[in-house]
């Protein structure tokens, strides 16, 4: 549009408007449209992607400082006319490119950079970093997922896992700003007012936490907000969600954590937590009030503690569209990642031998979604439980101590004969009698898979597979590091946050050799499954979805990447591998029948394509110069 001004500098506005919508309409031409430029062939590009983002009657200064229409250094001539911001923005005008580039600048120079510092320091200089972000999105949504989706692979640790954790852990200090709702036991009998408070009347995905277990760092009760800003900014980034249709909310019913409630700085209830009948109905009245104002709102539970996690999901799964990324996005990703180690082994899921230590809500996530897939494949309920042993802190989890195990780890406790003996045993004692195929860590305990579980794992196994998935990077299982050195680089590893690239002598080859490393992180699947249940307005989130968007995320790991050792497709093509899932999970819903909506033709890959949200400026116009009639 701004070119057709400049061939016919003497245009009015709403000649301007009329002459560049109708040329869109007919012709096959890149265009910009609500999210940005796309390409379509003519005769079915609709007016409701080309039209320009318009808002009601705002001032210069306040569509200046609204996020979503700030455009900082961007505004064209023509716009900073028609909105009242000369005089308000530097003369210059770039491109959102050129923000980038700037921007990206000052992002390195935040916290400290020197090599030295970052040994030094290392968690100081991601949480500043962090916290440049935090603002960046504060003041300018687009540029800020601009930057995020342009660099993802280096952005994603800093908005997310491992940066998002420490940050949470100093967020009473950190605070400046407060993002998304937040609901506490004192507001019972007012959620449903509460909630009229969000200034937007669309909401696609609510992402919900009452701070119990954030990642593997316990009970951070209200800080544990950035939990659900980070994995929104994912949905944004990685699943082309709208940013103004997200909402992050925090549940605050106190903390059990004397730390914080001793912390004159703690932003919370100052309150140790409410349990009971009175925490299940403090629930239900939010989730009510979160249907009945946005009723075809996603939401995902994250971060609450065992037993909680569980409880809810089983409370809501069947009346509201809701998951628990812990349990069920957890179990989608390892599953995928263990599809793809089989692949790459040549081996097959039914006849491995799984050792998972940790059996909370996400151990036990893991373990269901995987025998769910075991069973699948064609084997028995019984048969896929036999190729589980689970361990937690009071060791092997047998029939012996059945009394004392959660609900949801009894159909996982071991009741044949050689199993029984090894109640409570260690994992070294589990791993040397069992010879696992598989070994899994969800445990929140740093470097449990010490040298000798590892290297007796190895010596059984000719590929051993393992996972450490608890995050953040200081709870992980084992390093990347050591797990590659004590198996001479025979096994195939993924990690809940990311590790670099080791490179390593290897004895066996004589050489130095790199091993690239692969993220098991629910990152991989909660993008697509919710943008895929958003695009179907899907009733329910079924098992079913899951397991097809595991299937796909497994079949987005190319030949290539198997051979060099991952088991994950890369982070930089997360959106591309968002967009794979959704289709599936749509269509699965569809054909499932849950699906409340589905495209005409039954081109998922269209349909959701043209939904996704990119990170471009399309042109403003305030409501008064909406076009009225015809040219
Ligand atoms: N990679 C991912 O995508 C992903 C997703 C969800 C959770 N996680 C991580 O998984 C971890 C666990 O999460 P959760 O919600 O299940 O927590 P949880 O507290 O519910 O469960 C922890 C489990 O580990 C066991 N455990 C504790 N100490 C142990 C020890 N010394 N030896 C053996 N077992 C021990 C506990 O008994 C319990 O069964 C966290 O670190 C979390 O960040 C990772
Ligand atoms: O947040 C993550 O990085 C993964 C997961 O949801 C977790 O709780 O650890
Ligand atoms: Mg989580």
């Amino acid at each position: 549009m701004e070119l057709l001004r400049a061939a016919r500098p003497g245009a009015s506005e709403r000649l301007v408007q009329a002459v560049w919508t109708c040329s869109v309409s007919t012709s096959h031409r890149r265009y910009t449209t609500f999210g940005g430029t796309r390409e379509d062939s003519g005769p079915k590009a609709t007016l409701r992607r080309i039209k320009p983002v318009v808002i009601p009657e705002r001032t210069g200064a306040e569509i200046q400082h609204d996020p979503f229409y700030n455009k900082g250094t961007a505004f064209s001539e023509r716009e900073k006319d028609r909105l009242g911001l000369r005089g308000l923005v530097p003369p210059v005008i770039n491109t959102i490119e050129q923000q980038v580039a700037r921007i990206y600048r000052a992002f390195h120079a935040a916290g400290h950079t020197s090599e030295e510092d970052k040994e030094r320091g290392r968690e100081e200089d991601v949480v500043a970093k962090h916290l440049f972000l935090m603002s960046l999105q504060d003041r300018n949504e687009t540029l800020f997922f601009k930057l995020l989706t342009s660099r993802i692979e280096e952005m994603a640790p800093i908005i997310y896992t491992p940066t998002v954790g420490y940050a949470c852990q100093n967020a009473s200090t950190l605070f400046r700003r407060a993002r998304g709702m937040y609901f506490t036991a004192a507001d019972r009998g007012d959620m449903h007012a509460i909630i009229q408070n969000w200034p937007r009347n669309d909401v696609d995905v609510v992402v919900v936490t009452d701070g119990s277990r954030i990642l593997g760092l316990g009970d951070l009760g209200v800080q544990g907000m950035g939990i659900p800003i980070g994995k929104l900014a994912l949905y944004v980034a990685a699943g082309g969600i709208e940013p103004s249709r997200c909402l992050p909310v925090m549940i605050d019913v106190g903390t059990n954590n004397q730390k914080l409630l001793d912390d004159p700085f703690y932003m919370g209830l100052r309150q140790r937590r409410t349990e009971g009948p009175e925490y299940f109905e403090l629930m239900d009245e939010f989730m009510q009030a979160v249907s009945s104002r946005f009723p075809r709102a996603l939401v995902q539970f994250e971060d609450f503690k065992t037993p909680k996690a569980e409880q809810l999901l089983n409370r809501y799964r069947n009346i509201h569209t809701c998951f628990n990324d812990d349990m069920q996005g957890t179990g989608a990703v390892a599953l995928a990642g263990l599809l793809a180690a089989l692949r790459r082994n040549g081996e097959d899921l039914t006849r491995a031998k799984i050792v998972c230590v940790g059996a909370g809500s996400a151990g036990l996530g893991v373990c269901n979604m995987i025998s769910d897939a075991m069973e699948r494949q064609g084997l028995s309920r019984q048969e896929a439980l036999n190729r589980f042993w689970l361990v937690d802190e009071n060791g092997l989890l047998t029939a012996r101590r059945m009394d004392k195990l959660a609900q949801g780890q009894i159909p996982f406790a071991r009741y044949d004969s050689p199993s029984l003996d090894l109640d409570g045993a260690s994992l070294k004692e589990v791993v040397d009698g069992v010879q696992p195929t598989i070994l899994l860590g969800l445990s929140g305990v740093g470097g449990l898979f010490t040298e000798e579980v590892v290297k007796s794992m190895a010596t059984h196994v000719e590929h051993p597979v393992i996972f450490a998935m608890s995050n953040p990077t200081n709870l992980s299982e084992c390093t990347a590091e050591q797990v590659f050195e004590w198996t001479d680089g025979r096994v195939t590893f993924a990690s809940g946050s990311p590790f670099g690239p080791v490179t390593r002598h290897s004895p066996s080859k004589g050489q130095e050799v790199t091993h690239q490393l692969s993220q098991a992180n629910n990152m991989y699947i909660f993008p697509g499954l919710g943008l895929g249940i958003v695009a179907a307005q899907a009733t329910t989130v079924t098992d079913h979805m899951l397991y097809v968007a595991a299937r796909r995320l497994a079949d987005c790991v190319s030949e290539e990447d198997l051979r060099i050792g991952k088991v994950f497709p890369r982070i930089s093509e997360i959106r591309e591998v968002s967009l794979r899932i959704a289709v599936a999970v749509a269509a699965t819903a569809q054909e499932d029948g849950i699906a409340r909506r589905s495209p005409q033709d039954r081109d998922w890959t269209r349909f959701i394509k043209e939904m996704m949200w990119v990170p471009e400026y399309a042109p403003i116009i305030k409501s008064n110069a909406r076009i009225t009639g015809s040219v």
